[in-house]
């Protein structure tokens, strides 16, 4: 670390960097995206030189966990070699990990090259197991393709943790064929409460919500769970299944507020700082970038202002009439 470490208002250590580096995906999963999205025109995106400095600008000031979405990351183009350059800060030390959160549609090709340069695990984002719901929840994705990427990591010596967002309606009846699937295969698995991103019609997310508290009682039905103080330095809080030891998190913004432990911020593929994933106030760091080729301080002295600013948390509310605290951007320009 070349400076004094990001410590937000609330005294909470920065360490933690989540960056989009695409707003494109070749998914179009209904509780994230429009089928007919907008994408970006490409000179509103950070360049890959561009991600280079800001990303070593945190790792500079402390971070120590960068992970890598989108969009879709590995649909970018050249992203390998983002990588590759990111390998240099794991080398040195400065980053404890270097991770990707991802559909696992590209994965059986990249997964060797990505657990060459460091990469000890990655997320994967699988709903269910049922190819035609893959199909409808993903509108445009394959599941056995997503099958296939996830087995490439694992044979590549990725370990892998499935996100699923709990889906009132949709998956509630494969909670423990989700659970039996990760258990054979090793897998950790997070079970994720929908949130409101983007402007979906509030409609259908009031019909997707589907509790956490709730699934952990359908749980509790089969299973003795222990809560755990383990972390993967993100948001999910985990348990143990006793009768299997199988490990399960649970990543509840709505249910259960973790901002109070909260070590993380992220960027946006055009370089927006966002301090919070429920707010909307942001900073602009791809002017600095853009304005000082070849000198970061301001671009320090930004980035340094905006987590001055960070908030205490998020304002999500699923009342009974309607959605609160809604962001109008979505989940794939922040990159969740
Ligand atoms: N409200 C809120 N949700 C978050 C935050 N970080 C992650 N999430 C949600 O959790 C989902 C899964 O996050 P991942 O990309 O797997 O990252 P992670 O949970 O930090 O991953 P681990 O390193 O495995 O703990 C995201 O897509 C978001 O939906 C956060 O800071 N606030
Ligand atoms: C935006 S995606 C980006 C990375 C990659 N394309 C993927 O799907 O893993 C990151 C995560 O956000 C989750 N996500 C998207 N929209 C969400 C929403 N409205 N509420 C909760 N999680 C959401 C996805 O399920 C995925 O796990
Ligand atoms: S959740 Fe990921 S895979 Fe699905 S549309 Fe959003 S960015 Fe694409
Ligand atoms: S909602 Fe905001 S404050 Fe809460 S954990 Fe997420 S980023 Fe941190």
């Amino acid at each position: 670390m070349t400076d004094a470490p990001l410590i937000d208002p609330f005294a909470r250590p920065i360490t933690y960097l989540r960056v989009s580096v695409t707003d494109r995906c070749d998914f179009r999963c209904t509780y994230c995206m429009a089928e007919h999205m907008q994408f970006l025109p490409k000179k509103e995106l950070l360049s890959l030189e561009e991600l280079d400095r800001l990303c070593s600008a945190f790792v500079g000031l402390g971070v120590q966990k960068l992970r890598i979405t989108g969009g879709e990351p590995l649909v970018r183009r050249d992203i390998m070699t983002f990588f590759q350059r990111m390998s240099r800060h794991l080398d040195s030390g400065a980053l404890r990990e270097l991770t990707l959160t991802t559909n696992g549609s590209q994965l059986a090709r990249f997964a060797p090259d990505l657990a060459a340069l460091g990469m000890k695990r990655v997320n994967v984002s699988l709903d269910t197991l049922v190819p035609e719901k893959f199909a409808e929840i993903t509108r445009w994705g394959r599941l056995d393709q997503v099958l296939e990427g996830i087995a490439a990591a694992k044979r590549a010596g990725l370990r892998v943790k499935i996100n699923a967002v709990a889906l009132k309606g949709f998956n509630e009846d494969e909670l423990f064929s989700l659970i039996d699937w990760c258990g054979g295969e090793g897998h950790d698995l997070t079970f994720i409460e929908v949130m409101p991103m983007g402007d979906m019609g509030e409609e259908l997310r009031l019909d997707q919500y589907w509790p956490l508290s709730e699934l952990r009682a359908r749980l509790a039905e089969r299973f003795t769970l222990t809560e755990t103080d383990e972390t993967t330095g993100g948001p999910a809080r985990y348990f143990r299944l006793e009768e299997t030891g199988q490990r399960i998190g649970f990543i509840t913004p709505l249910t259960h507020n973790f901002c109070e432990s909260c070590n993380r911020v992220r960027v946006t593929c055009t370089g927006e700082l966002f301090m919070c994933l429920g707010q909307e106030d942001n900073a602009d760091l791809r002017a600095p970038l853009r304005a000082h080729p070849s000198d970061d301080s301001a671009l320090i002295a930004a980035i340094r202002g905006a987590i001055s600013r960070k908030p205490k948390g998020h304002d999500f509310d699923y009342s009974r009439q309607g959605v609160a605290g809604q962001m109008s951007r979505h989940m794939s320009h922040t990159g969740g």
